[in-house]
């Protein structure tokens, strides 16, 4: 640990967590926080909780982040305020962007800000001269030229045929970031090219893939950090063996097919010397830097499919949009913050309410893998239950999160929403206007029924249905008498006061989704500085990676297999009498 970053004192020992605490028990016993009083008593509410974004930085983009349907009032909001400021989180948040080594495991700077800084705003510049900053513009240069290349059919394969499939070969942050931005930003894609994600090491996966492409017309990203993930090379080496293959068949010529290779692979990782063993020449390869989180790298030459399906300008305006957000992020005072103040909310939530998880509902299609991105982005940084100082904490850190796209969800999972006896504080995203109007006669109508749910489903959960308003539906007095409709009538009725966060914009464009995804990192990023966790490692996912290595070489014979509890071995057994060569 650097010596200007004191340890992280735990949440509960400071004295803003006391105040929430007393004022969530009173609350408990006389109920204050309930949004039917909250809004009754306030007609400026909706005023005073939403906060308008407006981009300072490249195409002008704009949010509308309401929390006006959370359970909160100004003694809430006050005292989560004061939260921060005890936790110093505008501290570590300049400390981040600085450069200093916030990442205290593995000493190493926490610097995805400084992927999408394109120089015009050197106050949130690092100062630590970090090894790799002054090479990024380089780098984009490189993405940039070598997108166009393919976009426009001059980079030709072996056979002097355009690329028209793109398969990115990576898994976890080299996987997730390319895989939701390119589905988000659909309509901004070169339908000419075809996107492909192999992350699984599940053979199925690359079968199912390499089924859909044609080796002359392929370009394989062979996408990794470090490397050296076995998933990844693993379906990296099947891929290149399958290319090998068939380009030896079409040249006649097994040379030739080895040289074939540096037509239809590029590398994106920070280790040349793995990269060139694996036959990548550093020509074809866009390096990153270990200041640059795995779940934070859709920024950085990880977000190389993202520049081939998008085309470089609109890769470089999700940069500009993220970057919009990080100076909002860095310069907005607390309560005008918005990352910052939807971070609060999740810890008043999950600290004080008991919330297990949240919920992410983007009402767009677009955005149906929003929520499986942001389940690493959280999870993986926030799932610690020791502070960077060690010590054990006392309370509950990062949530469970999940999601769906609206309206799927409704028809699934929304019934615990509304009636379930959980707690789920969900954030509901959703444009203005659609990209599509795929019904010549009425062109928005299917976009105006998406909204119409949009809007009444945090307005159920809000507000919900009241008994004596069941019973006037219905026509049933109280003490009816008749015990089949009084069950009738209970389970009719919504309690309401379910929390919701709502994110309107007016168009899904690449500056937007920048702005919200830097948003929503901002978020964690917050949460993490008041947990007192390190978000920037992830030491939770090797002991399953060691012994999965071990269990490998024991598959072959039951005799081989050794030192396990007698679940794993039999299981392992099974598998073993089952198993098809
Ligand atoms: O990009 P590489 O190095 O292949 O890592 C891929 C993924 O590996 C996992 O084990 C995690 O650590 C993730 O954070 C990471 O994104």
């Amino acid at each position: 640990m650097s010596p200007t970053q004191p340890p992280p004192k735990l949440l509960t020992s400071l004295p803003a967590y006391q105040t929430l605490q007393s004022i969530y028990t009173t609350q408990k016993s006389t109920p204050t926080l309930t949004l039917r009083s909250l809004f009754d008593k306030d007609p400026q509410r909706f005023e005073k909780l939403s906060r308008a974004y407006e981009s300072t930085y490249g195409p002008p983009t704009q949010l509308l982040v309401d929390l006006s349907k959370n359970l909160i009032n100004d003694d809430v909001l006050e005292a989560l305020l004061q939260l921060a400021k005890e936790a110093g989180v505008e501290e570590q948040r300049d400390r981040m962007f600085a450069g200093e080594h916030i990442n205290t495991s593995e000493d190493r700077a926490v610097l995805h800000t400084a992927l999408r800084n394109f120089g015009d705003s050197p106050s949130l510049a690092p100062t630590s001269n970090e090894a790799g900053v002054s090479e990024v513009q380089e780098v984009l240069s490189h993405m940039e030229k070598f997108t166009e290349q393919i976009r426009s059919g001059e980079w030709k394969g072996f056979t002097g045929k355009p690329i028209t499939a793109i398969v990115n070969i990576g898994i976890g942050g080299s996987d997730l970031g390319p895989s939701m931005v390119v589905n988000a930003l659909t309509p901004y894609t070169q339908r000419s090219l075809r996107a492909f994600f192999v992350s699984n090491i599940d053979g199925t996966h690359i079968a199912e893939t390499l089924r859909e492409c044609d080796a002359e017309t392929t370009l394989f990203v062979i996408a990794s950090k470090t490397f050296t993930t076995q998933e990844t090379m693993e379906n990296a080496g099947t891929a290149k063996a399958w290319f090998i293959a068939a380009a030896a068949s079409k040249l006649s010529d097994a040379k030739k097919a080895e040289d074939a290779v540096s037509k239809h692979f590029v590398a994106v990782s920070t280790n040349t010397s793995s990269v060139t063993q694996f036959g990548i020449s550093p020509s074809n390869m866009f390096p990153f830097w270990d200041w640059v989180g795995g779940r934070y790298s859709l920024w950085s030459s990880i977000g190389l499919s993202i520049a081939l399906m998008v085309g470089y300008p609109n890769f470089r305006q999700l940069l500009e949009g993220a970057h919009g957000m990080d100076l909002h992020f860095k310069q907005t005072k607390l309560e005008d913050n918005i990352p910052i103040l939807l971070g609060l909310l999740g810890v008043w939530y999950g600290d004080f309410w008991g919330a297990q998880s949240v919920a992410v509902l983007p009402y767009d299609q677009y955005m149906s893998r929003f929520a499986e991105y942001f389940q690493q982005a959280d999870m993986e940084s926030n799932g610690k239950s020791v502070t960077r100082g060690g010590e054990r904490v006392n309370y509950q850190t990062g949530p469970i999160l999940w999601g769906a796209s609206g309206t799927n969800g409704q028809h699934s999972f929304y019934q615990l929403l509304h009636q379930g006896t959980k707690l789920v504080p969900a954030d509901f995203l959703a444009p203005c206007t659609s990209h599509n109007a795929p019904r010549a006669d009425d062109p928005t109508l299917h976009h105006r029924i998406l909204l119409s749910n949009f809007f009444a489903q945090t307005e159920a959960l809000a507000f919900g249905k009241s008994e004596v308003e069941v019973r006037e539906e219905l026509g049933i007095k109280e003490g009816s008498g008749d015990t089949q409709k009084e069950a009738l009538v209970k389970s009719k009725v919504f309690e309401g006061n379910r929390p919701s966060t709502s994110v309107m914009f007016p168009l899904m464009t690449p500056a937007t989704l920048g702005a919200l995804i830097s948003m929503y990192e901002h978020k964690i990023f917050t949460q993490g500085v008041v947990w007192g966790v390190n978000s920037f490692d992830q030491m939770g996912v090797e002991l399953g990676k060691v012994l999965a290595k071990n269990i490998l070489k024991q598959l072959g014979k039951p005799e081989d297999v050794k030192g396990h509890d007698s679940s794993t071995a039999g299981l392992i057994h099974y598998y073993q009498k089952f198993r098809k060569e």
